[in-house]
């Protein structure tokens, strides 16, 4: 069956969301079994379907109950229509919440700024530096007349980096000998810029000085919805290439980025195969708990419902139906 011959609906519930970046506007490894049209939220549409696949675990029953459901969306559009500042973030986040994902898995092509992180490699960060210039709509509490602030120290879940990071064999590079590496430890930083044009010699000097071990164009503000949405986030940054730092190098341009794509996009594959595999077996701890989030939105919102519009409560009704 082909992708426009499924379902447009989807009724049961999403385990894990996928977000595809730069050469990931599909999954292989996911079989779609409903196909749901860009959807219209409180805060835009969608920059692309969102794709349902399910799958079953080892010695599951085939009950309805015991599927796992993957959303898959297309952070650019399938088309690579959205530029970085133009993607529709809030929307993409609150379509995933309202689909009840109880994780979000996102992936991104990213500049290397340190030289033990080879293009190819991978990255799994633990902080950020936001280097986006404030034109971007970055967070659901920010209208007139709702006031929310949400803890964003910790801006990646650490528990589903660590489950992440138990698969890290699987990533190889397919013209050479040479491994390819998938670097975690607590420090690792994305420095998030706003793009469209990639940094001078100077920016990027300054990022590696920052202390920042990759860059991209996305992070931000993705990172901190999914925190407002109470979903344990985490990017695998998988570089393409070493951003401007490199004297003795030319700086990067689109043509090195999409060098690497193939590669990665294969190991893309590889590694949510696997975790999905390992999920579909077994629901990790963080994701049946929350990973510690649960919750924490109807404390973050200072503002009390009565003082609320009505078209503002509406809008955060759609991503948490149960709170006021
Ligand atoms: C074409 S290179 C710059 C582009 O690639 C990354 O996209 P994504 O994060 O969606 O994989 C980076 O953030 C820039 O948007
Ligand atoms: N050098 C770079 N800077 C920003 N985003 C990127 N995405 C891939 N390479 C990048």
């Amino acid at each position: 069956m082909t992708n426009s011959e499924l379902p447009t609906n989807f009724d049961g519930d999403i385990d894990l969301a996928i977000i595809g970046g730069t050469g990931l506007y599909q999954l292989d490894c996911l079989e779609p079994i409903a196909v749901i049209p860009p959807l219209e939220t409180p805060w835009g549409v969608t920059s692309s379907p969102i794709t349902i696949s399910k799958f079953i675990g080892a010695g599951k029953e085939n009950d309805l109950n015991d599927y796992f459901h993957v959303a898959f969306i297309a952070r650019h559009g399938i088309h690579h229509e959205y530029p970085p500042t133009r993607v529709p973030f809030r929307a993409n986040m609150a379509a995933l919440k309202y689909l009840k994902a109880r994780a979000v898995l996102s992936f991104s092509a990213v500049g290397s700024l340190q030289h033990h992180i080879k293009p190819r490699d991978f990255v799994l960060p633990q902080q950020i530096i936001d280097r986006t210039k404030g034109i971007r709509h970055s967070s659901y509490f920010n209208d007139e007349g709702l006031v929310g602030h949400v803890g964003f120290g910790n801006p990646f879940s650490t528990s589903f980096a660590k489950y992440i990071y138990q698969f890290r064999n699987v990533l190889q590079d397919y013209d050479s000998d040479e491994p390819c590496l998938l670097h975690f430890d607590k420090d690792k930083t994305v420095i998030c810029m706003e793009g469209p044009q990639f940094s001078t010699r100077a920016e990027s000097k300054m990022y590696k000085s920052f202390g920042g071990d990759v860059i991209n164009m996305s992070v931000i503000p993705e990172a901190k919805l999914a925190r407002e949405c109470e979903l344990p986030y985490q990017m695998v940054c998988m570089s393409t290439d070493y951003d401007a730092w490199k004297d003795e190098e030319e700086p990067v341009t689109v043509e090195t980025v999409i060098g690497h794509l193939t590669n990665n996009g294969r190991n893309a594959n590889l590694l949510a195969s696997r975790i999905i595999e390992s999920m579909a077996n077994e629901l990790p701890e963080f994701m049946k708990t929350g990973d510690g989030l649960t919750g924490t939105i109807k404390t973050s919102i200072s503002t009390k419902p009565e003082a609320m519009s009505k078209d503002t409560l509406e809008k955060l009704r759609f991503l948490f139906p149960d709170y006021w």
